[in-house]
């Protein structure tokens, strides 16, 4: 298991991938690192706005407008993806315009992704629910679905280098070569790592863990949702409902939330999932934080952006998540982020646990709660001895 991640993936980052029964993979620190330096920076294998933030969500270069207006330009057929732009639009919509034209710029992976979606998800919208967590959960599952098909079809080798070569494009293929020394030193140098299907088959399910109410509240769809995949080009012929529902938990126990600002909040608008960075195991203690690319950032103009940032028809591309140490780390420390939100640390050992337990279905035994259990059960055992001795 240990294994299955590659060292060379993360050479620019001062990180290794290792692997415990108890805690599954998890990072740690290759070298010394100094804090405020980066750890990693990932890119979303797909993202899922919520129903009502999908028309100021660009599915292109995944600006988020935070003012109320919705963007012009969408795709009639699914009205699902939204895009900022004709340049963004055309990124996805390469039919639409001149074909012929030699200079058409397109990204053959988003084209491709939307061909096969774009049914399943105009059908998708008669799917009588209000939750929208549910509902993020399978826009995420259908987008990580097309993934697989992608890297399945006869045609995968070509899709990869066309998929690669665009990726590139956006991705500003010069930061690659840079070396390990100085890119760790200089986050803008850093390439944020992107992920597929096989990285997300990686990620730990839950399922077994889930509570009945929450297993049955999934069973209850369970008609409409394979009826729905089964009428898209997604599902193998081997897949069960219960090969969904794994994938499922696993979008749940490893979904980031994706946010905007507005009047210096963040304001929560969909989740997203990024394979490598749920690496990252949770501590109560945590020595490092993840920092998201704000989705509404509005600096487009070329011009202002330095060499190597992420760029998508000359804007910048968002939706990175960068992660960063909070304090001095030493060499083969584990690198932990919090999945709970504690600021000041005051959360009690039981509250913390439970929040884990009920939001991700297991016992945290990072070093904090190890050291708070054994506290409290010397404790509990002095009172204990102290009530023998006074009952004697
Ligand atoms: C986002 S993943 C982290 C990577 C994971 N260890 C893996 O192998 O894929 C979250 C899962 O890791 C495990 N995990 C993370 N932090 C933990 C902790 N403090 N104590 C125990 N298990 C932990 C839990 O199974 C949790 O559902």
């Amino acid at each position: 298991m240990e294994n299955i991640i590659p060292s060379t993936k993360f050479n620019q980052y001062p990180v290794i991938v290792t692997y415990s029964p108890m805690k599954g993979r998890y990072f740690v620190a290759k070298r010394d690192i100094a804090l405020g330096e980066v750890v990693l920076k990932c890119l979303p294998l797909s993202t899922a706005p919520f129903d009502n933030h999908r028309k100021r969500y660009c599915h292109t270069c995944k600006i988020y407008n935070s003012s109320s207006n919705s963007f012009k330009f969408y795709c009639k057929s699914c009205d699902l993806c939204y895009f900022c732009d004709r340049e963004c639009f055309n990124q996805c919509f390469p039919i639409e315009q001149k074909i012929y034209d030699e200079k058409v710029i397109y990204n053959k992976s988003l084209f491709l992704k939307h061909e096969l979606t774009c049914n399943i998800s105009r059908k998708f919208s008669t799917w009588n629910i209000n939750d929208k967590h549910m509902k993020s959960v399978v826009r995420l599952l259908v987008q990580i679905l097309a993934e697989r098909l992608i890297e399945k079809s006869d045609s995968k080798e070509k899709v990869n280098i066309e998929k690669e070569s665009s990726i590139n494009d956006l991705y500003n293929e010069n930061s690659l070569e840079l070396n390990e020394q100085t890119s760790s030193k200089n986050s803008d140098f850093l390439v944020a790592l992107n992920n597929n299907f096989q990285d997300f088959l990686l990620l730990q399910s839950h399922l077994l863990d889930w509570p009945n109410d929450i297993k049955r509240d999934w069973l209850k769809h369970e008609k409409f949702l394979m009826n729905l995949f089964k009428s898209s080009k997604l599902l193998d012929e081997d897949d069960k409902f219960d090969d969904l529902l794994h994938m499922i938990s696993k979008i749940e126990s490893n979904g980031f939330g994706v946010y905007y600002k507005c009047k210096g909040k963040n304001v929560l608008f969909g989740r997203a999932i990024y394979p490598y960075a749920s690496f990252f195991n949770h501590s109560c203690d945590a020595n490092c934080d993840a920092i998201q690319d704000n989705y509404d950032k509005d600096e487009l103009l070329l011009s202002t952006l330095v060499d190597d940032e992420l760029l998508c028809n000359g804007k910048k591309l968002h939706g990175e998540m960068m992660f960063v140490a909070l304090r001095n780390i030493l060499k083969g420390e584990e690198l932990t982020i919090s999945y709970i939100q504690d600021e000041n640390g005051l959360l009690p050992l039981q509250s913390r646990r439970q929040k884990l337990l009920s939001e991700y279905y297991f016992l945290c035994q990072c070093c904090k709660c190890i050291t708070d259990e054994k506290q409290y059960r010397k404790k509990k055992k002095n009172v204990k001895n102290r009530n023998v001795k006074l009952n004697t």
